[in-house]
């Protein structure tokens, strides 16, 4: 049951994702999932146990999930193309395992896979494609399922994020807002991690300050007014002794105010929805480090289920054959 319409015999589209709990009685076994076989201190996990209870123990991001699926199946539907768009989870319900033996179940053969995550790196990209190879091997009769790579660079994705910037923009005092700097923010991770990224090493970063230059640039072409960009990172995590990428959003906006910018966007260019560590790490915690530094910020929206964003994701999935990700991509040395 191929459709005529897409170019390669894929009969499904599966949205891979991250996973969040429901409700307080999911935190710790949903912390648990997540941390499993890692190396994560238990002062870090309970604390980050209370970012979820602070939210009513439930995370935004499987409403966000739902919501991108509703808009993937309208896209899908305006486009003429007729198939069935299914998801499941690395940590928590609905779990990609169960997708996959649903789509066993429903026949499917070969199925077109996008994962929320647009960077490479072993926590965006080589983990969700380990979870595939788990889940497929688990299930009798499981498709063959190919995975997207980093997509963040797609126009479609930038120009949901320029948008989303430039409504931060305009949410600033009008006099403050030709001066106001955007940092961009993503989720930080061991340099190491940086180091075997992608195909030669360090492409998480180099795709990120690739992104975060292209929404800048066309900020400044809409604004008529350059301003100046960096890249910052959040929620880190791991041991203290291990090193991640920095600099830390908070350390940096104190080092702004005290080279007296009065005020900034923070464009979480890493994510594509506004899940916990954007609603906490950002909303919660680097606001009120802006606010006590006294820099007027405002935080842009993520791409989420923007049109341009969802058509992205089509077009990346279903447009030509997906191309897998070399063997030894984004694996620690030790494993390659
Ligand atoms: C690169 C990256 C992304 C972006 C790409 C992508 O989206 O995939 C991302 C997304 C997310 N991370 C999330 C949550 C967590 N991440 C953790 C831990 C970690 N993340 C890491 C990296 C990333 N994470 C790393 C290197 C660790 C250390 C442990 C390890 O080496 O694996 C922990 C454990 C506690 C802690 O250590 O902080 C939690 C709870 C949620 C769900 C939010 C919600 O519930 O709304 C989302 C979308
Ligand atoms: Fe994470």
């Amino acid at each position: 049951m191929t459709n005529p319409r897409t170019p390669v015999p894929y009969d499904a589209l599966l949205l891979l994702s991250f996973g969040g709990p429901e409700g307080p009685e999911d935190v710790v076994p949903f912390l648990e999932n997540v941390t499993r076989g890692r190396d994560i201190p238990r002062d870090r996990l309970a604390e980050v146990g209370q970012h979820y209870f602070l939210f009513g123990g439930r995370s935004p991001i499987n409403d966000q999930n739902k919501a991108l699926i509703a808009a993937l199946e309208a896209d899908l539907a305006a486009a003429g193309i007729d198939l069935p768009v299914y998801w499941g989870n690395r940590n928590w319900e609905p779990y990609l395992v169960d997708a996959v033996r649903q789509m066993a179940a429903d026949g499917r053969r070969r199925v077109a896979c996008v994962a929320t995550s647009g960077y490479s790196s072993w926590s965006s990209c080589r983990q969700y494609l380990d979870d595939i190879e788990e889940a497929v091997s688990a299930v009798p009769d499981a498709p063959r399922i190919d995975k997207v790579r980093w997509f963040a660079f797609h126009p479609g994705f930038v120009a949901a994020v320029v948008d989303r910037t430039l409504e931060a923009l305009a949410a600033l005092p009008s006099a403050l807002q030709d001066d106001a700097r955007l940092v961009f923010v993503t989720h930080s991770i061991p340099t190491a991690m940086n180091d075997e990224s992608g195909p030669d090493g360090g492409a998480y970063l180099a795709q990120h300050l690739d992104v975060a230059a292209a929404v800048a640039e066309r900020v400044t072409a809409i604004t008529g007014h350059a301003r100046g960009h960096e890249l910052t990172f959040c929620s880190r995590s791991g041991s203290p002794r291990t090193p991640w990428l920095e600099p830390d959003v908070n350390d940096r906006l104190e080092e702004l105010a005290g080279e007296g910018v009065g005020a900034v966007v923070l464009v979480p260019v890493g994510f594509v929805s506004d899940h916990m560590e954007v609603i906490y790490d950002l909303d919660t915690e680097a606001l009120a480090t802006a606010e006590r530094v006294r820099i007027e910020a405002r935080r842009a929206g993520t791409a989420g289920d923007d049109p341009r964003f969802v058509a992205a994701l089509r077009e990346l999935a279903l447009d030509q054959p997906i191309e897998a990700c070399p063997e030894h991509c984004c694996l620690p040395r030790t494993q390659a």
